[in-house]
């Protein structure tokens, strides 16, 4: 799920390239232009939630852009960035509107610190949709759960709802009108999991120009998820549980400990239990934040969420792509939905409805429109539809396409084993992990 969509403005082309990443890799959706003129551009065309740039740039610069910001989209925060040497007119700037200012150079997770700082939190998150038994037992445990403070372990495979239930057992706790804060531990960098979950003093490491408060500070109050928790390293689950336990946290490079008020939810793919036995995840941490389980099936085990799941989608979509009335879904299109067996689960089927409504020429959406993997495309294209079908498919381009390839390829050379693919393409299990649930995402089937 995208955190929100940013702009980033910078001049130094391999300097966006390295924030870029950062950004993305922390699932921010983000556009990148090189001028403060080619960032009003892109304002006029696109609506953004943050816009994080440079201060000194040829043409108007950051303060030009922050003139145009104050006088055309006032609401819009700009976080600035500059260097240390020009500190005393980033301060004025912030006098003048800006948020706050990044000083150069500075670590990643300062900027991903400063970023979910200032992102306005998004008022319209999807409330569970939900109509298979198994579904409403699971909501109807998840609302007693959430009346009490007991700390919560959400499971289920990836794209099957996890950080909606997450939302849902804030919202119906007594915490509501606390901040929700999430991280997602495996999209951070390991290296700035630590500074962000605890925050950091100034000074704490090179590039820590300013002091800044972690997620736990951050969701004081109110509620915190750890997504994905299962992709923390060892080291770092021991200083999870000695927060946890002693309800209390002392930032990176600080001397003061600050109480913790902070209801904790964690979610995971993986079975944490077996995890716990074989000594990949601490034993202690498991049973600490494993008070009450709940488990989302997959999405084939309860077919009965399908076709609210897509009605829900479908109106959610075609209300942000300005297409009225909802489209309806012919009798093929809803035989294909429910023939499918979903590998990506909820996202998937997320997926496949919005390309529904690209292909969609207004009426009812018929199986045709339903896309749901690559020969799909092909038919569809055979039936002299529009090639934005490939488009559409191809998502992130032919690059994307052959890592797929090379990742099905070795999956078969290595019979399945992902530690034997990690070390032949000589990347991380972790990295391997979060790649092949991407595949499953995009309807990519894998070998279990
Ligand atoms: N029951 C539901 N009702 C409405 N929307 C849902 C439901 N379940 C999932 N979604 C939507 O499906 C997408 C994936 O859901 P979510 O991010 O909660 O899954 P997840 O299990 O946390 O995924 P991951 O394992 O990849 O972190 C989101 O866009 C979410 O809004």
């Amino acid at each position: 799920m995208s955190e929100g969509k940013l702009l980033l403005v910078e001049d130094d082309a391999d300097l966006r390239e390295a924030l870029l990443d950062t950004l993305l890799l922390a699932h921010y959706e983000c556009v990148d232009v090189a001028s403060a003129e080619d960032a009003i551009l892109a304002l006029k065309a696109q609506t953004f939630d943050l816009v994080i740039s440079d201060v000194q740039m040829d043409g108007i610069g950051g303060l030009g852009l922050l003139s145009y910001l104050q006088q055309n989209l006032p609401k819009l925060p700009l976080l600035l960035m500059t260097a240390y040497a020009t500190i005393d007119s980033a301060v004025n700037a912030i006098k003048l509107g800006a948020v706050d200012y990044l000083a150069k150079p500075f670590a990643p997770e300062v900027l991903l610190n400063q970023v979910s700082r200032y992102l306005p939190q998004k008022q319209n998150h999807d409330q569970p949709v939900v109509k298979d038994e198994k579904s409403l037992a699971l909501l109807g445990l998840a609302q007693r759960v959430a009346a009490s403070d007991a700390s919560v372990m959400i499971m289920g495979p990836s794209g099957s709802g996890k950080e909606v239930l997450a939302r849902y057992i804030h919202q119906n706790s007594s915490r509501k009108e606390q901040p929700f804060i999430a991280i997602n531990c495996a999209a951070i960098p390991e290296n700035m999991l630590e500074a962000t979950l605890f925050g950091y003093e100034k000074g704490a490491f090179t590039g820590a120009y300013q002091a800044c408060p972690g997620k736990f500070e951050q969701a004081q109050g109110g509620t915190l998820l750890l997504d994905e928790i299962s992709e923390m390293e060892l080291s770092l689950q021991a200083k999870l549980l000695r927060v946890l336990q002693e309800r209390e946290v002392e930032r990176l490079g600080g001397r003061k400990t600050i109480k913790l008020n902070v209801r904790v939810l964690a979610t995971s793919n993986r079975d944490l239990k077996s995890m716990a036995t074989s000594g990949e995840f601490r034993e202690d941490l498991y049973y600490r934040i494993n008070v009450f389980p709940l488990t989302w099936p997959a999405l084939h085990q309860r077919p009965a969420d399908i076709l609210p799941l897509a009605r829900h989608l479908m109106t959610k979509h075609a209300n942000a792509f300005n297409i009225q009335p909802v489209p309806e879904l012919d009798e093929v299109a809803t035989r294909r939905l429910l023939a499918h067996r979903w590998p990506g689960n909820v996202r998937e089927l997320d997926n496949v409805i919005q390309r529904a409504l690209i292909l969609n020429n207004g009426g009812l959406v018929t199986g045709q429109d339903i896309i749901i993997d690559s020969a799909d495309v092909a038919q569809h294209q055979d039936n002299g539809q529009p090639e934005s079908a490939i488009e559409v498919e191809g998502l992130g381009g032919e690059l994307q396409a052959q890592e797929h390839v090379i990742i099905l390829e070795t999956l078969n050379q290595c019979n399945g084993s992902r530690k034997l693919v990690a070390e032949k393409l000589g990347i991380s299990a972790r990295t391997l992990r979060y790649k092949m649930a991407k595949m499953r995402d995009a309807g990519i089937q894998l070998p279990a």
